[in-house]
Order: C-alpha cells, then structure tokens, then sequence
C-alpha cells in the first residue's frame, strides 16, 4: 500500500497517450515543426503535415519523402476543412495570429491543440523526453524553462543504467509468462500475481532483470511463481544452476 500524500496542485497531467493511426495535423515546416514530427511518428500516429515548400526544414523534406505514414500538403494552412478528422493539432508557425485563430477553430471542434508560440492557449505541453524502447521519461517545467528541462533531461539519462531497455523488455515478457500461467483479471489471483512481480522487481537488481534469458524466466516461473516464492538468489546463480 503506499502511503496518502498531501496532493499536488496547479501542475499538469503527465500521461503516455497512445498515439497509434491517430491523425495528427502539423502545421508549419520549420525546426519546431521537424521536431514534433519526430516525435508523434515515433508513437505510431499517422501526419498530415501543412506547409509551404520554399522554405521546409531538411529533416522534414526526408521524412515526407520515404514514410508512408505522412501526407504532405505544400501549401498554407487553409481553414475548418482542414481540422476534419483530425485528433490533435499542433501548429508551429511563425504567424502567432494565425496561430490563435487555428487554436481557436481546433477548441471549437473539441481538437487538442498545441500551439509553440502561445502557451497559455496549449492544451498539453511537449516536454524533454527519454526513449529507450518501451522506457519513456519526460521531464516537464510546465512552460517555465524548456532549456531547464533538456538538461535536467540529460542528468537523469547520465544514471540510468546502459541495459535499462533490456530490464524494462524482459520484466514485459517475463509478467506474459506469468499470465500465461496464470491467466484471468482481478480476483484473489491477480493480487498474488502483482504481490509476486512486485517482489521480483524489489528484490532483482534493474541489471539482474536484463540479464534473464528465456530459460532463466521459466525456471525463476517454476521455483518461484509456482511455489509461492521469490528465489533471493542472485540471477547468476540462477544461471549458473542452468548451466
Ligand atoms: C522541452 C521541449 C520539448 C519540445 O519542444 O519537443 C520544449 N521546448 C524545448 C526547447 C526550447 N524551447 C525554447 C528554447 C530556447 C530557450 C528557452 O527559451 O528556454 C528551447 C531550448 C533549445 O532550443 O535548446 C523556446 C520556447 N519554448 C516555448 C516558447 C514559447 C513561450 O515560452 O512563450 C519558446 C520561445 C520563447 C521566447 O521567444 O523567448 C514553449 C514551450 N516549449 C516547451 C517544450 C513547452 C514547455 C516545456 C517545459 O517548460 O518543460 C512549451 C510551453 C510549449 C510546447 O512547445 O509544447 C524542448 C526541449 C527538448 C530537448 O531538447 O530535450
Ligand atoms: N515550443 C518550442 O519549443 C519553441 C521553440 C522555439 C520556437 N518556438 C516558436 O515556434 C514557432 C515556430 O518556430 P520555428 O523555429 O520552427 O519557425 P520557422 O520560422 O523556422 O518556421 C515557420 C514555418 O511555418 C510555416 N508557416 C508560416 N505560416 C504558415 C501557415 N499559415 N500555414 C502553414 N505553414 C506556415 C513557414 O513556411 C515555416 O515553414 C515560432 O513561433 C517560435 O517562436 C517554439
């Protein structure tokens, strides 16, 4: 259980939104842009991107070029037509009354919307973010110092262990495993589940748990899970017992 905080006010909601075929409309093409386009294609969304091509940022150029997954219009942004369909709507452009007048017609249709240049008119922020693999971490000043947050940023990446992916991989197939053996949702036996992988992740090192490898997962399964307990053993003793 954990214990009752006295709650946090007058921050913002950090949630993972899973982005996958949503459309996301990018208006703009300059380096804020480039950079947002990155990001949502690396959560799967689909991107119409709106922006004339005399002046659009090389990385955008590239990306238009060779990922289906983008449709490029080479023109200015042009009105409500263009919000149809859409689920989250970032501009990032140089023209701050039109991007007002963008945010507007995006909250009107009940559109998410980040606009770079006006924050106070941004339903969520972007923030300075971690990936490795399924790992994510973002680190966010709530619109107080975006140069802030990319160091933070960089002084968290500085600790975290070289294989933490691998940890964050093998806890995901290790509790697949485990539901395999131990199907169903909620009940008497989903509390046993979650207390048993609370127990692993406690007493396992984050570089024991990237070091397990499938036939280490069955035997930690059948002299753990099945018996009811949590071998404190190291996992090279485990492996070495495998041997
Ligand atoms: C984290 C990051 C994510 C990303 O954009 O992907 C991000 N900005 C980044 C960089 C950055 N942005 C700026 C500088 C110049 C130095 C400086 O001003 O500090 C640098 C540094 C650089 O370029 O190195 C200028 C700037 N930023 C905003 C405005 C408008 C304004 O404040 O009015 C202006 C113009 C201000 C002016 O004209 O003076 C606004 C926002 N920028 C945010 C996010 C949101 C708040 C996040 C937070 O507070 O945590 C928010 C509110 C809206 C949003 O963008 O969602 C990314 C770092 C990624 C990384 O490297 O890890
Ligand atoms: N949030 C942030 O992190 C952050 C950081 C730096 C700058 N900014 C702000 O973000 C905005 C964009 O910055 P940038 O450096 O990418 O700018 P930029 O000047 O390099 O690019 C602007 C782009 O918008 C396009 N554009 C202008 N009007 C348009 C319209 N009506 N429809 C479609 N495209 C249009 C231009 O053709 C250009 O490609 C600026 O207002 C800047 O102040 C935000």
């Amino acid at each position: 259980m954990t214990t009752p905080t006295k709650p946090v006010t007058s921050g913002s909601l950090l949630i993972a939104w899973q982005l996958r075929d949503k459309n996301v409309l990018i208006v703009g093409g300059g380096e804020v842009a480039a950079g947002r386009l990155e990001i949502v294609l690396g959560a799967d969304a689909r991107v119409t991107l709106i922006a004339p091509s005399e002046d659009l940022h090389k990385t955008i150029r590239e990306i238009v070029d060779t990922n289906d997954r983008v449709t490029y219009h080479d023109r200015l942004f042009e009105g409500p037509e263009d919000l149809v369909g859409v689920d989250m709507a970032l501009t990032a452009i140089d023209d701050v009354e039109e991007s007002r007048r963008i945010c507007e017609m995006a909250r009107t249709r009940h559109i998410p919307i980040n606009c770079a240049d006006i924050p106070p008119s941004c339903d969520f922020y972007f923030g300075s973010q971690i990936r490795r693999g399924p790992l994510q971490i973002l680190v966010s000043t709530d619109g107080n110092g975006p140069k802030i947050a990319h160091l933070i940023r960089r002084r968290i990446e500085n600790v975290l262990p070289d294989d933490v992916e691998q940890t964050v991989l093998n806890v995901g197939r290790l509790r697949a495993k485990l539901r395999k053996r131990a199907p169903g949702v909620g009940g008497m036996l989903g509390k046993r589940r979650m207390g048993w992988m609370i127990k692993v992740s406690t007493q396992w090192s984050l570089e024991e748990l990237a070091a397990l490898d499938d036939l280490m997962m069955e035997k930690l399964l059948d002299e753990g899970w099945e018996k009811n307990a949590v071998p404190n053993d190291q996992a090279q003793a485990l492996a070495a017992s495998n041997a």
